[in-house]
């Protein structure tokens, strides 16, 4: 598969499941490069905004959508005909929507080839990743298809401004993540593949936590010096599980790990850095998130992560004091004091 079917007569059509920020700047940044694209919104007045507006005004303002990209409420028409579907819903309710699809596509022989998880997270009760559930999925309904993974440093709105990002596409098969290497590339959107699938979801996921740890950091007025610590150590700590869990560890130096992991704890766009900001001010969890109509998928994470790390017996202290703050109502400037008087350690 090109750009165009393998038949070479399509032109190659892509569903993107998920109306947010990250849904909507890849579904515009696809048509401009002449994908047949459709973006499905789940709350059908949305979806009406968006076909009326040709603009997604409450997750990426001043975007104007490209012809090319149609925007549609049905599940069903969205994954009708296509060759690739990209998923960007929110991880708590990925499950649900993947279900949803799976059984729209159950005995259908016109089904997609490729299926890309764009989201950033894992799935709180099971800390299952987003690839694993669509697998899992696809061979309860007897399905065949491959399934991939985009991650790396990449706001929302800078992608659509067209702003220079590099990011990486993983899957075990080399062919299907060349192939979304293609499609997806272009000047101002430079695509890495990688066949460490586990890696590229466990470092996204993670790094969300980190974010909003820097954001406590700066909220507290630590200064440079601290974040570059909490960088650093952060990187060892989600080192240490997605090593545990089977990645490879050059995956955490790369985008997905390392890359992701200064932007969101140093990039203002971000919204757990923001989380993170207005508790290390003084704020409560509850207040914050009432007041924020974004994702901040690593306030779930924290949970997860904690007791997930519990289970496996892997130390991760900032991780730990992260799940204080944020589950047990621990002080902010009490939570950084205990990590900077642990017992102290070779490097
Ligand atoms: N924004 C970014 O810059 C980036 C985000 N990501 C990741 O992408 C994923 C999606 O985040 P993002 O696009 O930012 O999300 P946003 O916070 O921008 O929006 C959340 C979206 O989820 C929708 N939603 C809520 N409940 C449901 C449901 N039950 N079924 C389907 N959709 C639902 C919301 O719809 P509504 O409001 O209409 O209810 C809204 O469209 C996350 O994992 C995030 O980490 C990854 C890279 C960059
Ligand atoms: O993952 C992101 C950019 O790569 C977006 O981060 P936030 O969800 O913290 O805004």
């Amino acid at each position: 598969m090109t750009k165009k079917n393998s038949n070479d007569k399509d032109p190659l059509s892509i569903g993107v499941i998920g109306a947010g920020s990250w849904g909507t700047a890849l579904a515009i940044h696809l048509s401009r490069l002449g994908v047949a694209t459709t973006l499905w919104g789940h709350r059908s007045e949305h979806v009406k905004k968006l076909q009326q507006e040709r603009e997604n005004q409450k997750y990426l303002p001043g975007q104007r959508f490209p012809e090319l990209l149609q925007v549609s409420s049905s599940l069903e028409e969205t994954i009708s005909a296509k060759q690739v579907l990209c998923l960007v819903v929110p991880s708590h309710v990925f499950r649900q929507t993947f279900q949803n699809i799976s059984y729209l596509l159950k005995g259908k022989k016109d089904v997609p080839e490729i299926y890309l998880s764009a989201t950033k997270g894992v799935e709180n009760e099971t800390f299952f990743t987003m690839t694993q559930i669509i697998d899992h999925y696809l061979k309860e309904v007897k399905i065949p298809g491959t399934v991939a993974v985009l991650s790396g440093p990449s706001f929302a709105k800078e992608v659509a401004k067209q702003l220079p990002t590099a990011i990486t596409i993983g899957s075990r098969n080399a062919d299907t993540a060349k192939i979304l290497q293609r499609i997806f590339n272009t000047e101002y959107f430079r695509v890495y593949t990688s066949s460490d699938v586990v890696g590229l979801e466990i470092s996204a996921a993670l790094k969300n936590i980190i974010a909003i740890a820097a954001g406590v950091c700066d909220g507290l007025g630590f200064g440079n010096n601290a974040r570059a610590a909490l960088i650093t150590r952060g990187l060892v700590e989600i080192t240490r599980m997605g090593k545990a869990l089977g990645a490879e560890e050059k995956t955490f130096y790369g985008l997905s790990g390392l890359g992701d992991l200064v932007l969101t704890c140093t990039g203002d766009l971000s919204r757990n850095r923001h989380v993170g900001l207005e508790l290390g001010k003084g704020n409560k969890i509850e207040d914050i998130l009432k007041n924020m109509s974004m994702v901040a998928e690593g306030v779930k994470t924290t949970l997860s992560g904690y007791l997930f790390a519990r289970k496996l017996g892997i130390s991760m202290p900032i991780l730990e004091q992260m799940y204080n703050i944020l589950y047990r109502g621990k002080n902010t400037a009490e939570a950084a004091k205990s990590l900077l008087t642990r017992d102290l350690k070779e490097e």
